[in-house]
């Protein structure tokens, strides 16, 4: 079990220097996973207009797919003024989550599977100092949020079966997206607190209207952003193809 240490100040998921769309705001994370993994700092330097970055860390297990780990994370993080989110997509992320608050990120985010105590998990995290996030596979529910709604800040939904780059999105979780982002206002009109909804998979211009409109807000996006010859016109691409979110 890690033992939660000292709190550190972490970045803003919000930071002042990233411009606001000229549509409706929302926030693109590029993923590294799609990046060439021979040149990890001329990649980050390259997405230096996009407020997040997303961190991949594969363990074999949970997904079949290996990776980069802490090192890694830890390398790059003076490298940037972006937002860290490390996603986790490992089986029972308990022992790995203070190597990860040391290496940088400012959010960790786990698997509702995986992790026997979700709880906890989300608790160690915070008490580290980072945002808590949570991502749901496809085949996961919206219920099994209910029991810990009051404690993300963040909840992405795969939108792909999680563990490799360029798969095809899958419009069956829309319905998905638009629930938990019912839910995120719903807590939000209840006790103030912002829960970001993302998706992760898929993303490109296209499917960004589909998401957004279902009211993700945050939208990790790999080969649209890494397999484009210019960086900041895809994510500039991302951010203008976002819609207003419509709940009701
Ligand atoms: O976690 C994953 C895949 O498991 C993602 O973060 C991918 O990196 C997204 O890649 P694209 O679908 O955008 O190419």
């Amino acid at each position: 079990m890690t033992q939660p240490t000292t709190q550190k100040a972490h970045r803003s998921p919000f930071p002042a220097w990233a411009k606001a769309p000229a549509t409706a705001p929302v926030i693109v994370a590029p993923s590294l996973l799609a990046a060439d993994f021979a040149n990890l700092q001329s990649e980050l330097a390259s997405i230096e207009t996009a407020p997040w970055v997303h961190l991949d860390v594969m363990d074999g297990r949970f997904v079949p797919n290996i990776s980069f780990g802490m090192p890694v994370i830890k390398a790059l993080r003076p490298h940037s003024k972006a937002f860290f989110d490390a996603h986790l997509m490992v089986e029972d992320a308990d022992p790995h989550l203070k190597a990860v608050a040391d290496a940088g990120a400012d959010q960790i985010t786990v698997h509702v599977e995986g992790n026997w105590h979700l709880n906890r998990t989300l608790q160690v995290i915070k008490e580290l100092g980072c945002r808590a996030g949570v991502a749901l596979c496809p085949a996961t529910p919206v219920e099994a949020l209910s029991e810990i709604m009051g404690m993300v800040d963040s909840i992405l939904v795969m939108t792909v079966n999680p563990g490799f780059g360029g798969q095809k999105f899958m419009p069956a979780q829309l319905p998905k997206i638009r629930r938990i982002a019912r839910m995120a206002a719903q807590q939000k009109a209840a006790d103030g607190h912002e829960v970001i909804v993302g998706v992760d998979g898929g993303v490109n211009p296209a499917t960004t209207a589909l998401v957004t409109d279902a009211g993700a807000r945050m939208l990790v996006a790999g080969s649209a952003v890494f397999g484009h010859p210019d960086r900041a016109a895809a994510i500039n691409a991302l951010e203008g193809a976002a819609m207003p979110p419509v709940l009701d």
